[in-house]
């Protein structure tokens, strides 16, 4: 069963997700305790795309945070880099085009897309994954439109110590066990819960985001912090 370590090496992140891709969407809800839906919600209303907009849905995985964004009519690329995931995510919509949510093979760090292509593009438990943040950041920009909006998901810190503390113990102790039940591949969810908690907090990464050349680049956090949504604007 392939893995990642915390040197996010690509090859082992694909594998690992081409790996738990079958049952990916249900291991979430079970370990989120449905909390990912409300932080899907969230981040489809700070994308706020709109008929006649394009959006990327980088890192998009099976497609499950791609297709909420077509709510208003807008056209959604989902780009992911794991075939097991991408498969996962056409099989299920019966293509690879369906319903306004294109899936396009992938890499976060040379992005497959022409300079200022999109309106919007976003990035929901992904960029965690990445290898380099700040290239990742930068290929983002490069492919929106001046003007056009970055919204970034991702699991955060709650900056409450004690609470924080019951949080890294449900993490380091609960959520591998939890994930035995549903997948052979327990190193993926330990990787999920050691590389949480190596994971930046919300200021360090707005300071990560402004460097990439984000303008106007702001934060709130989702259930206390265990998830916080980052924004961001392309000026020039
Ligand atoms: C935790 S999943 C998130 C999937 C989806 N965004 C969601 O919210 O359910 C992380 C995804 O990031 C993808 N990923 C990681 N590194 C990537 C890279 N360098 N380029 C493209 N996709 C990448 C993985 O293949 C995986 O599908």
């Amino acid at each position: 069963m392939t893995h990642a370590e915390l040197d996010k090496s690509p090859t082992d992140v694909a594998a690992m997700f081409d790996d738990i891709a079958g049952r990916y969407d249900l291991v979430n809800d079970v370990l989120s305790l449905g909390q990912d839906r409300l932080w899907r919600r969230a981040t489809v209303g700070a994308v706020d795309a709109f008929s006649g907009e394009l959006v990327l849905d980088l890192a998009a995985g099976t497609g499950t945070s791609s297709e909420s964004f077509t709510g208003k009519g807008a056209r959604v690329i989902a780009c992911d880099f794991s075939q097991g995931m991408l498969r996962v995510g056409a099989e299920r919509r019966g293509g690879a085009s369906r319903r306004g949510v294109t899936f396009v093979a992938g890499d976060a760090l040379a992005l497959p897309f022409a300079d200022e292509t999109f309106d919007a593009v976003t990035i929901s438990f992904g960029l965690r994954n990445v290898q380099d943040v700040e290239q990742a950041l930068g290929e983002l920009r490069r492919v929106t439109k001046i003007g056009g909006r970055l919204v970034i998901c991702e699991f955060s810190h709650i900056p409450v110590g004690v609470i924080d503390t019951l949080y890294r113990g449900y993490l380091m102790a609960a959520l591998p066990k939890i994930a035995r039940v549903f997948t052979d591949n327990t190193g993926a969810y330990e990787y999920l819960s050691e590389s949480i908690m190596d994971w930046p907090d919300q200021a360090a990464l707005a300071a990560t985001i402004q460097s990439a050349g984000w303008s106007q680049v702001a934060w709130r956090n989702l259930s206390m912090g265990v998830v916080a949504l980052h924004r961001g604007h392309r000026r020039a």
